[in-house]
């Protein structure tokens, strides 16, 4: 098999040093540059544990990209940036693969918005895909199984570990005040209940941040157009995520240290109102993998025609070890 070349824009973030890890031990793409203006001409495996070689971060002007010999573009630069970058991608007009990690593209019809589990049947050979918010795939985990059943909006109560901020300060990644803290923000409005809205549900999120490094927990509280049991709810979320590897049906509510550093999410909890029509459920996910470079992972797989976890199975992550699930 050819092995495909990627550009890795947006190289230094937390969610970049995912991918290049995940790169780096896929059987069939490789590494063609990776870009970041802070550390230019520095190498790799200086920065990022257990990565080998002599590959170098340059900083590449988004004007630049075209010149690349690359197969496709992977971008995981901070919001409002992809449009400058695809604009350049474009002039290639060979119309190479872009993955999109930030929001940029979540609200454009003629991007696939890549939610594989949710989404993948829809997949009609797009070139352009749009990555979920990570927020948002938890929400969407969790809400999906029973979104024909809902009457009225779901109100979603989130926490995220403090490198769902990314690395440019802000009071959301600063260990001091985060410190025996939680962190309240974006409680009406937040970017993600409108991508839910758009794709799933209407939802009510109201964000917070907490003093852990990664990993999130979202806590849906669903009102249902009739009664359900639990047993019911949780063999509904079981059929509906059957054959899925990367999204496992728990009957506890999951926890977040025992997510982060996996590559898959889970659901579990449901529990179940006196009158039978209001249903809990939780979804935790690592912001960082399933949230964003797992899922992106899974879509550069199914845009090239590779097993969908190619790359991803097994979880040999570090956090992988033993069986986590409750
Ligand atoms: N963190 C998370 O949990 C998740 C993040 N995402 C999305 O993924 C993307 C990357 O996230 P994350 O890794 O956290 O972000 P970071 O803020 O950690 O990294 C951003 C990257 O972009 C580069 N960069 C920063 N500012 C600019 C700029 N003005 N112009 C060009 N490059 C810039 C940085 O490198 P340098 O400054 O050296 O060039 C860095 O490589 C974002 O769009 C984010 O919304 C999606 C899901 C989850
Ligand atoms: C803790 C924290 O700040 N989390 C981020 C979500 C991370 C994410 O998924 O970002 P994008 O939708 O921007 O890609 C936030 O609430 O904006």
């Amino acid at each position: 098999m050819t092995m495909k070349r990627i550009g890795l824009v947006g190289a230094r973030g937390y969610v970049g040093e995912e991918l290049i890890r995940l790169i780096a031990r896929h059987p069939h793409v490789e590494l063609g540059f990776v870009s970041s203006r802070e550390r230019d001409g520095e190498r790799v495996a200086d920065h990022v544990a257990g990565f080998d070689g002599d590959l170098r971060y340059r900083n590449i002007a988004h004007e630049s990209l075209p010149d690349e010999a690359v197969d496709a573009y992977v971008l995981a630069l901070p919001n409002g940036k992809a449009a400058a970058c695809v604009e350049a991608i474009d002039s290639r007009g060979d119309t190479p693969l872009v993955i999109d990690l930030s929001a940029d593209h979540r609200f454009d019809d003629a991007w696939f918005y890549g939610l594989p589990e949710l989404a993948r049947d829809r997949y009609a050979g797009e070139r352009r895909i749009s990555n979920p918010g990570c927020y948002a795939s938890a929400m969407q985990f969790a809400i999906a199984p029973f979104a024909s059943r809902l009457n009225g909006p779901v109100q979603c109560f989130g926490v995220s570990g403090w490198s769902g901020a990314g690395t440019t300060p802000s009071d959301k990644n600063d260990p001091e005040l985060l410190r025996d803290n939680l962190m309240p923000y974006a409680l009406t409005g937040h970017l993600h209940e409108r991508e839910v809205g758009r794709h799933c549900a209407t939802v009510e999120f109201m964000p917070h941040v907490a003093p852990h490094f990664r990993g999130l927990s979202i806590t849906a509280n669903l009102h249902l157009d009739a009664p359900m049991t639990r047993d019911e709810a949780i063999e509904t979320a079981r059929v509906f995520y059957a054959g899925e590897p990367l999204v496992a049906v728990r009957a506890q509510a999951p926890w977040v240290n025992h997510i982060a550093g996996r590559h898959h999410a889970e659901i579990g909890g449901f529990a179940v109102g006196d009158d039978g029509k209001r249903l809990v459920v939780v979804g935790a996910l690592d912001n960082l993998l399933k949230g964003a470079a797992t899922q992106a992972m899974q879509n550069l797989n199914l845009a090239c025609g590779f097993d969908e976890f190619a790359g991803i199975l097994p979880d040999t992550g570090p956090a992988a070890e033993g069986d986590h699930g409750a």
